[in-house]
């Protein structure tokens, strides 16, 4: 999903769906779902025990699963935060950005053969397990690959594979999200990057019974999913120095830290004039916020593209990307 500032002060998701049947093991009797599992926070309470946000999800009319309100909530109020369940930088700014968790790095201490920065030791220690096993490949092929074809998901299902095997993410984590709908030759495509991305794999002395969930299914199932549920990063501190420092016409284009995938946040449907939207301050941890008053019971939607585009460009955004047509009170009144 793709966050790109607009004239009605919204950002925006770019980057796809399912399982009713894995999100149905979440229901509980009331059909509502629960999401304690969900790496979310709203303010403490005095025992330091975070409040359960105040949303719900569940089934909506017409666009499968979504949030709802379980209380009014206000104008400006956080709802959530969310962790990502998976990020990655984009390419360009590998050296100046935290590999961890997406800050800005004023004074990057990686030098161009250490490839990577982290912002903290926090944060160094955080991602150490996965990038142990990242370091163990020789990746040239495949990052070679990515950059000539412009491609910055299989960037995220190598990480995620990285996690898996190092132990510290299960290979079923993103499973409950929708999938998008492949063409045949997306998948051609997918197939290809998957050979290459087993191919590192398979020269290190990472053990078979360790890569074993690493199937041609499994990797396009989670490049399904990231197509239609990543969100593009744009952090909110660092905008106003982009714009004094790049050329106007660059400024949308290199803005992006890079990309994530939340759980909770994927739940959230897509609406043109929406009354919630996604922001990132200072790195991937995200925070959804409402842009109106909303009312107990009511559905939270954000915008997935930049709303401030004419009605048949946004259709064709959603259709193309997110597969679906945009039905919204906007584009039905054609505005
Ligand atoms: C990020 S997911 C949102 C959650 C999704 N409804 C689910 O059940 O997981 C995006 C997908 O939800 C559906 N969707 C989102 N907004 C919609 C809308 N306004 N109208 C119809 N379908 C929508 C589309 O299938 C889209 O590809």
């Amino acid at each position: 999903m793709n966050f790109v500032k607009s004239k009605r002060k919204i950002k925006m998701r770019f980057p796809l769906s399912h399982s009713l049947r894995l999100a149905s093991s979440l229901r509980t009797k009331s059909n509502k779902f629960q999401f304690h599992h969900f790496t979310t926070t709203t303010t403490a309470t005095p025992e330091l025990r975070p409040d359960p946000p105040p949303i719900r999800v569940g089934l909506t009319d017409s666009a499968g699963r979504g949030v709802f309100a379980t209380r009014p909530i206000g104008t400006g109020e956080l709802i959530h935060t969310a962790k990502p369940a998976v990020c990655h930088p984009s390419p360009n700014v590998l050296h100046t950005v935290c590999y961890c968790c997406l800050r800005r790095i004023s004074n990057p201490d990686g030098s161009e053969a250490q490839r990577v920065s982290f912002c903290s030791e926090d944060c160094k220690r955080r991602c150490m397990e996965f990038y142990n096993v990242e370091m163990k490949a020789d990746w040239a092929a495949f990052d070679d690959y990515c950059g000539t074809h412009g491609l910055k998901y299989p960037f995220m299902v190598k990480r995620l594979a990285c996690m898996v095997i190092s132990g510290v993410a299960r290979s079923d984590s993103v499973d409950i999200l929708q999938p998008a709908n492949l063409t045949p030759q997306m998948i051609s495509r997918m197939e290809e990057e998957f050979g290459l991305l087993w191919n590192a794999f398979r020269k290190t002395l990472i053990s078979d019974e360790d890569i074993s969930f690493l199937t041609k299914q499994w990797y396009i199932g989670v490049l399904a999913r990231i197509r239609i549920n990543a969100f593009r990063i744009e952090l909110a501190a660092g905008l106003y120095e982009d714009l004094l420092s790049s050329a106007a016409a660059s400024v949308e284009a290199e803005a992006a830290v890079g990309h994530a995938v939340y759980i909770l946040p994927s739940f959230y449907n897509h609406d043109c004039d929406p009354n919630a939207h996604i922001i990132w301050i200072d790195n991937a941890d995200a925070k959804l916020k409402a842009l109106r008053d909303v009312d107990e019971g009511e559905e939270l939607r954000i915008c997935y593209i930049d709303a401030s585009l004419d009605r048949d460009a946004r259709q064709e955004l959603l259709s193309r990307g997110f597969g679906f047509q945009c039905n919204c009170t906007r584009c039905i009144h054609g505005d």
